[in-house]
């Protein structure tokens, strides 16, 4: 195993994985804010911590290190300052107006042990927990709602806050103020914290640019080319800069774009297409084709240059990854009813751990089967409760270092 961040494909033998155990911030939805926390439902926390401990057991059974983001986050605030600037720059982005507020915040936050703020942090502190004395008149007209600061409920998803590409990290802005601020956790880990992010460590994206990337759109198919999806989150300006940074000082040679529809049901590339094998890949079947693409190379004088691409998928991913052929297994098969139910419950959100052994939801069992029948080694977590956010295996998980192919 290669040391510090290595992540050279989206299947390499799976050495290290960041996670974020399920907690406190699932307990902050409700059917109100469900399409601003960007759920459909409510799930049971305690049966969801247990679904995910297994998922995160299984990785162990495999040889896979574990590292969690509060334990990751804690060790990168170690440092009073450090952890004063964070508690600032958190509580200056959490949509706060008034100032005897953000005071009180701060001095509530840095009050507490490192680990419980984290959590805190994660979990939101509702108004009940603080007796400021503000005479505001954003008070008076928020005054019905619970929060100072906004749980974040979709901190299990740790593919999208941010994304190993090679020997690099990738911290993004994400497209929604729901999201923002979860992607503050991996900038101060990556800053502050040598055991995640040693020295040497490269970074493509960062948490204050401008334009939105989420990692669910960033995959790796080679050594030389990392695909990313031009989507309902990620935006062209990003992806021109991440391309820009990570061709100029990386092996990478070749950025592809997928324009994929900007909608919720293809809300990141990752929900409709994922690599499970050298040659085999999981695809949600509208995904097919034709596709339009575009090529973002570097020139020799240092410039970027692009180039369109229409074809279908099948072709492309053979003439990209040298392949006489490919197999795209279908979520839910041939199955009408099926491809939908178990596209819902993100089938074809596959986490490769070593070539041709992947990680799913149990229930999605027509693809699971498929994957099987096609020769795939399918490891099967519980999923009753996690899937209710929308987000499969591959969504929550983001691998940090992976043996290369
Ligand atoms: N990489 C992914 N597909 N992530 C899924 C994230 C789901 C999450 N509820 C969201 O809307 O952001």
């Amino acid at each position: 195993m290669k040391p510090g961040i290595n992540n050279y494909s989206e299947i390499g033998k799976l050495n290290k994985v960041l996670l974020h155990r399920i907690g406190n911030e699932i307990e902050g939805l409700v059917p109100d804010n469900f399409e601003r926390l960007l759920f459909d439902d409510i799930p049971y926390l305690k049966v969801a911590q247990q679904e995910h401990d297994k998922f995160a057991d299984l990785l162990r059974a495999n040889d896979v290190e574990v590292i969690y983001y509060v334990d990751e986050t804690v060790k990168a605030l170690k440092d009073r300052k450090v952890r004063q600037e964070f508690i600032r720059k958190f509580v200056s982005e959490s949509d706060i107006h008034s100032e005897a507020v953000k005071e009180a915040l701060e001095e509530y936050l840095m009050g507490m042990t490192v680990k419980e703020m984290v959590e805190k942090v994660i979990s939101g502190v509702k108004k009940s927990e603080l007796d400021v004395k503000s005479n505001s008149l954003a008070d008076y007209i928020s005054s019905g709602y619970p929060y100072y600061t906004d749980p974040m409920p979709n901190l299990y998803f740790t593919r999208d806050q941010g994304a190993c590409v090679g020997n690099g990290v990738s911290i993004h802005h994400m497209s929604t103020m729901a999201r923002r601020r979860e992607a503050l956790l991996l900038q101060y880990m990556f800053k502050y914290s040598k055991s995640f992010a040693p020295d040497g460590t490269n970074l493509w994206y960062d948490y204050d640019q401008a334009y939105s990337i989420e990692g669910g759109d960033v995959l790796v198919l080679s050594d030389e080319i990392v695909a990313i999806g031009l989507s309902q989150r990620t935006t062209v300006a990003g992806i021109e800069q991440f391309a820009k940074n990570i061709l100029d000082e990386s092996t990478f040679q070749k950025i592809l774009v997928f324009d994929i529809p900007k909608c919720r049901a293809f809300m990141h590339l990752d929900t409709v297409f994922t690599m499970v094998d050298f040659d085999k890949f999981t695809i949600h079947p509208e995904i097919e084709g034709p596709l339009q693409l575009f090529e973002i190379t570097l020139g020799k004088d240092g410039n970027a240059r692009f180039n369109s691409i229409q074809d279908e998928l099948e072709n492309i991913l053979k003439i990209e990854l040298g392949l006489p052929a490919v197999d795209l297994i279908r979520c839910g098969g041939n199955d009408a009813q099926a491809a939908q139910r178990e596209q819902w419950n993100d089938g074809s959100n596959t986490l490769a751990i070593a070539p041709g052994t992947v990680v799913t939801y149990e229930r999605n069992y027509v693809t699971n089967d498929l994957l099987d029948k096609k020769g795939v080694k399918v490891l099967t977590i519980p999923s009753s409760e996690l899937s209710r956010g929308r987000g499969g295996p591959r969504c929550m998980s983001c691998p940090v270092n992976r043996d290369d192919l």
